[in-house]
């Protein structure tokens, strides 16, 4: 081979082997002009009931490119498509031509060779190799020099047709791959007991509005993971999501982070820093423990609430944002009004929706559930074995009172993984203080049926004798559901009798949680 043939044999191998469809047809419709010695092209693919103009060549491309002809409207590339066949087009005297897409060139065309391109027998789209000489004698119509360009226009528009599919599959695949990624990231959020599943009913009503939410609930009761999945289930979600903690960082510090400074607005301010609402614009601003928030910064909040602006520290000009603000705190905001800790206008715009987050003594049913799925959710995060924890654990993890909430659980089970010898979390591996604790509230609780016989026993057994047999197996029953958190195997386990038993016991009865006397 020599070295013209062995160039142009490269440069088609090249063209053959390239995926991305803007080179390609760049290249693509480059060589045909090449082949026919003209300057103006333009290659067209098939979109529904239109064709759009995905690369064009010569003068006046740039306002070619982009252009989306009608199918119902004249136009040789549409011709060509819907007919699988390739034409010749005198464009002064065809009809097929359509002149409004030339309308405002300087040069007009004056002969059009056009190709259908296929891939597996479909047609996709055309391209348009075209003459601007008013003479038309540029393009080599002879009929097989016509057949081998016609044979390269096939191979190409393979090549093309294989790379726009591969390009779509691409733009599914990162879709698909972002889309599970924010699935991954997405925080599960365990509970099942009523007072958490009344709220979350509220934090999902909240997510198809867009007015301010304030979460209040006592530290570590999930308050920044409820703002964010209520950001997530937002309109919003395609926005930012940003946190501040208003708490323990001195005013002026906590000003330049949420409405940001100008160059020289303090020492130190060496250029412009946005802040936290312009960083956010368009989404959500969770404003954590906004209780600790100091009087001057709270006119600041103010002003974005009522007029959607922000003054940067060092700035005289205000500037628009659009952000959603969930609040949360543990403090009492309605006596820090009183007080006159606590603006009450900022107040009734923050907690236009509010919603409390039940401390986690008081959804102990899902104190097994949330041990259970921290247990899992650490072992995978730590790429070790998960795990059990004993029904006597359980008890006393269920009898603790949990000032720290599910954050301390949390704590303490990343704890247990750690120290526990065995792969099964015992009583003996809780710290003192949760077994001294839980057994504490273990002997608060206990029904008048379990209490100590020596003190109660003559009491006992009167109220005893004045009960019927089916009452007493009631309360008994009663009782132990209440002591294991309505747990069906431990009671019967506790009880001496199987679990199918207990449970048909149960039904005869007919004990249900939140039925019956007070115990
Ligand atoms: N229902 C839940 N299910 C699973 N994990 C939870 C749940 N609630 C809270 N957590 C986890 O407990 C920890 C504390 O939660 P979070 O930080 O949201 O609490 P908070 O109320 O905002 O606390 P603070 O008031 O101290 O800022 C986090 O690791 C969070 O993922």
């Amino acid at each position: 081979m020599d070295n013209t043939k062995n160039k142009s044999f490269q440069e088609k191998y090249d063209l053959f082997r390239e995926l991305d469809p803007d080179v390609l047809q760049k290249k693509f419709l480059n060589a045909l002009l090449k082949i026919q010695n003209v300057r103006r092209g333009s290659i067209w693919i098939k979109r529904g009931r239109t064709y759009v103009c995905v690369e064009a060549a010569g003068i006046d491309s740039e306002n070619i490119v982009g252009v989306t002809l009608d199918a119902g409207a004249p136009s040789i590339v549409g011709w060509v498509i819907e007919n699988g066949k390739m034409t010749i087009a005198q464009a002064g005297s065809d009809r097929r031509h359509n002149r409004e897409v030339e309308a405002h060139f300087a040069i007009k065309s004056s002969q059009i060779l056009c190709f259908p391109l296929l891939v597996n027998g479909q047609v996709f789209g055309a391209v348009q190799i075209i003459d601007t000489n008013p003479d038309s004698i540029h393009l080599n119509l002879e009929s097989s020099y016509l057949t081998h360009l016609q044979n390269l226009v096939e191979i190409c528009s393979i090549a093309l047709g294989n790379a726009l599919s591969y390009a779509r599959e691409q733009k599914k695949n990162r879709r698909l791959s972002s889309a599970l990624s924010r699935i991954e990231k997405e925080k599960t959020i365990i509970g099942q007991s009523k007072a958490f599943h009344k709220s979350m009913e509220l934090v999902k009503s909240y997510s198809d509005t867009d007015f301010n939410v304030l979460i209040t609930g006592e530290s570590g009761t999930g308050k920044e993971l409820v703002a964010e999945r209520l950001h997530r289930n937002s309109a919003r979600v395609n926005y930012p999501f940003l946190a501040q903690n208003c708490s323990a960082i001195p005013e002026t510090l906590l000003e330049s982070e949420l409405f940001g400074y100008k160059k020289g607005a303090f020492t130190g301010a060496a250029r412009d820093r946005a802040g936290l609402f312009e960083a956010a614009d368009g989404g959500t601003v969770f404003l954590d423990e906004i209780g600790d928030m100091p009087m001057g910064t709270q006119a600041g909040l103010l002003r974005v609430l009522q007029k959607n602006e922000i003054k940067p520290l060092g700035s005289s000009r205000v500037q628009y944002i659009n952000v959603r603000i969930i609040a949360a705190t543990n403090k009492d905001l309605v006596k820090m009004i009183r007080e006159n800790q606590f603006r009450q206008d900022l107040y009734y715009r923050l907690s236009i929706l509010p919603v409390h987050l039940p401390p986690l003594r008081e959804r102990k049913e899902d104190i097994p559930l949330l041990a259970r799925h921290f247990l899992n959710k650490e072992s995978k995060k730590a790429k070790i074995s998960e795990k059990k924890i004993s029904p006597e654990t359980i008890h006393h993890l269920v009898a603790y009172t949990w000032p720290g909430n599910i954050r301390e659980l949390e704590n303490l089970i990343r704890y247990l993984m750690v120290t526990a010898q065995d792969e099964v979390i015992r009583p003996d591996d809780l710290p003192e203080h949760i077994l001294k604790t839980s057994q504490d509230e273990t002997s608060k609780n206990t029904n008048p049926i379990h209490s100590d016989p020596q003190t109660n026993e003559t009491q006992n057994l009167r109220d005893i004798s004045a009960m019927t047999w089916p009452d007493l197996e009631k309360a008994y029953v009663r009782a132990l559901m209440e002591k294991f958190n309505w747990n069906i195997t431990w009671a019967a386990k506790a009880s001496g009798i199987n679990r199918s038993t207990f449970a048909s016991r149960m039904r005869k009865l007919d004990i249900h949680r939140g039925t019956g006397p007070p115990s």
